[in-house]
């Protein structure tokens, strides 16, 4: 019999994978968003899913919307995408991000204490959590040292999956994830922000690129492979906490200088200023997957080049459909800098 599953942030990156993970997988698929004026489907259509998924509209902050969204969709499976998740703006907006990503989840496995603990529960943990004080590569008995609003409130919503695993039996499970990229990336996130940035200007539709700390060095995975690890997780007979990871790092400058040379660009044209620089940045992040190797059979494929190398195709060849007007750069039209090209 296939299952079914509430996909909590269908609207990401990893949400629209996840979807068409589990579509293929046979499952029905039910998917909330935040109703906002304009909301934002563009990853669904691209990966022409969006007719296959059940929407609902839910609202973290409320637990009567939660209530309902659960009740209607009445699922096997939760995977809770849902949340504030740009580390930058979680420093403008520290008490809406705790409020969305931290008491969110809360509110989520509250309701399935409440009304049925035998869905299993999949919480989007992030690498974040481990700040930069704690050993230099990261596994699942690391200590967490966070240091930004969102790093804390995933904190939160992480023990606290802890606290309803063991106190109350729900099957809830973390998948502490470090980054993961794709051409699905919202524009805000840097290896999205270096590709998109830099097919423009090789196709002479922007002059420059500015950047922040290029010197921080990050875990950089493709995220379809991780959706992969995520499903994983929860077909175990027992929750659990798992690290996602490469256990490989490079700086935002080599992605920016891969990025480059892929489409022939100069690297003089990416500039630096301080006010995409954070308050706090961490310096590092290195992660060990061994657990969810040995534990799941799962492993990251995709090497760093060759991720750097898909991002910026993918985004040379839609800006080259948009000068051909074959093609609507769907993310980019609801970013300020890019609108006033398409608006030109
Ligand atoms: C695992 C974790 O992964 C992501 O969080 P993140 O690592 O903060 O990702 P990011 O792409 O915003 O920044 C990466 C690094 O790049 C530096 N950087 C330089 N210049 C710019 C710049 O211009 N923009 C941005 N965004 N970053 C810049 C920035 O300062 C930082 O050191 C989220 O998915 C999060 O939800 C999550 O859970």
């Amino acid at each position: 019999m296939s299952k079914t599953v509430l996909i909590t942030g269908i609207t990401g990156q990893d949400g629209a994978y996840l979807a068409r993970f589990l579509l293929r997988k046979n499952y029905k698929v039910f998917g909330s968003y935040r109703r906002l004026s304009t909301p934002n489907f563009w990853r669904l259509h691209y990966l022409g899913i969006f007719d296959k998924i059940k929407f609902l509209s839910c609202d973290v902050t409320d637990s009567r919307s939660i209530s309902e969204c659960i009740q209607e969709s009445n699922p096997d499976e939760i995977f809770h995408l849902a949340a504030q998740s740009f580390v930058g703006a979680s420093f403008h907006q520290p008490l809406y991000t705790t409020d969305i990503t931290g008491l969110g989840t809360v509110r989520m496995l509250d309701e399935i204490k409440r009304s049925n603990k035998k869905i299993k529960f999949y919480q989007a943990s992030s690498s974040e959590m481990y700040g930069s004080e704690s050993s230099k590569i990261k596994n699942e008995l690391t200590e967490f040292h966070p240091s930004s609003p969102y790093a804390i409130a995933k904190l939160y919503a992480h023990w606290t999956v802890n606290l309803y695993r063991k106190a109350y039996g729900v099957h809830a499970t973390s998948g502490i994830l470090f980054n993961h990229e794709s051409s699905l990336r919202g524009l805000e996130f840097v290896t999205r922000k270096i590709s998109n940035g830099i097919a423009k200007i090789s196709l002479g539709l922007s002059k420059e690129l500015t950047l922040g700390n290029v010197s921080a060095q990050r875990d950089w995975g493709y995220a379809p492979e991780y959706i992969e690890g995520m499903w994983m997780m929860l077909q175990q007979k027992n929750p659990d906490d798992y690290v996602l990871a490469t256990n490989e790092v490079h700086s935002v400058k080599e992605f920016v200088q891969e990025a480059c040379k892929i489409a022939g660009v100069p690297c003089k044209k990416i500039q630096i200023s301080e006010t995409n620089l954070r308050p706090f940045d961490l310096q590092y992040l290195c992660g060990d997957y061994s657990k969810a190797k040995k534990k799941l059979g799962w492993k990251p494929k995709t090497k760093f080049k060759k991720l750097v190398k898909l991002m910026v195709e993918e985004d040379i060849s839609r800006w080259e459909r948009w000068l051909k007007k074959e093609y609507f750069p769907w993310d980019a039209a609801t970013s300020g800098e890019d609108s006033k090209i398409i608006n030109s």
